[in-house]
């Protein structure tokens, strides 16, 4: 095992694309400040709207697997719609493969605020027993499906700076810059990188 190794366990391809491209954007880089390794478990989501421990909770049973002195991570994407107070929010993964996108658009349908906010929460164990967690929240409305369906809820979010684009409409680079997971990963690597210079 490197020493500068970091676990980042998750099952879904989508969103290790996109961590790729925001914490290891060149993987061959010989200098940098840590190594990003993926595992893929499926671990245990606890029930609550609480979207820091839900993802913490994810983070111990990985912390737990991989075992004392390394350094792992894990992200928990909630999609919250305002007129339900937050809802689906962590659960919205659940909605998509029961009921599918279009039927979602739908349940928001007799009420005129489509405002929703997309969150990712990371849950960080340094392997030293302390735990960090970084959160990151964009702010968009729900509409109609358009673009490729091919992650998620990308296809119905369309985000407030994205001048009128679904996220799926979006190029990876440019939904990094204004999405939940690029700006949780944003404060995560500066952490890791004020970590390594210490
Ligand atoms: O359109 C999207 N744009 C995104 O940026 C995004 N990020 C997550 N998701 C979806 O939201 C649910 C999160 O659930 P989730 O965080 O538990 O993920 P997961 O179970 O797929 O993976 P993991 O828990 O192994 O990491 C899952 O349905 C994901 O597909 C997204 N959809
Ligand atoms: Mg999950």
């Amino acid at each position: 095992m490197a020493t500068n190794e970091i676990i980042f366990i998750t099952g879904n391809e989508n969103k290790l694309k996109e961590v790729q491209m925001i914490l290891a954007p060149d993987a061959s880089q010989t200098n940098a400040s840590f190594v990003l390794v993926n595992r893929a478990l499926d671990l245990d989501e606890v029930q609550g709207v609480d979207l820091e421990e839900i993802a913490l909770h994810k983070c111990k049973q990985a912390a737990a697997i991989v075992g004392p002195g390394r350094p792992v991570f894990v992200e928990d994407t909630a999609l919250c719609f305002d007129e339900f107070n937050g809802l689906p929010g962590a659960y919205i993964k659940w909605f998509v493969k029961s009921m599918g996108l279009a039927k979602i658009v739908k349940m928001l349908e007799p009420f005129e605020n489509k405002d929703a906010q997309a969150v990712t929460t990371i849950a960080y164990a340094d392997g030293e027993g302390t735990y960090h967690t970084f959160q990151g929240i964009t702010r968009g409305r729900i509409v109609d499906s358009r673009g490729p369906t091919t992650f998620g809820w990308d296809s119905i979010f369309e985000p407030l700076e994205a001048q009128g684009a679904t996220y799926a409409e979006m190029h990876k680079k440019a939904k990094n810059l204004i999405s939940q997971r690029g700006r949780a990963f944003a404060k995560f690597k500066q952490h890791l990188l004020d970590q390594a210079n210490r």
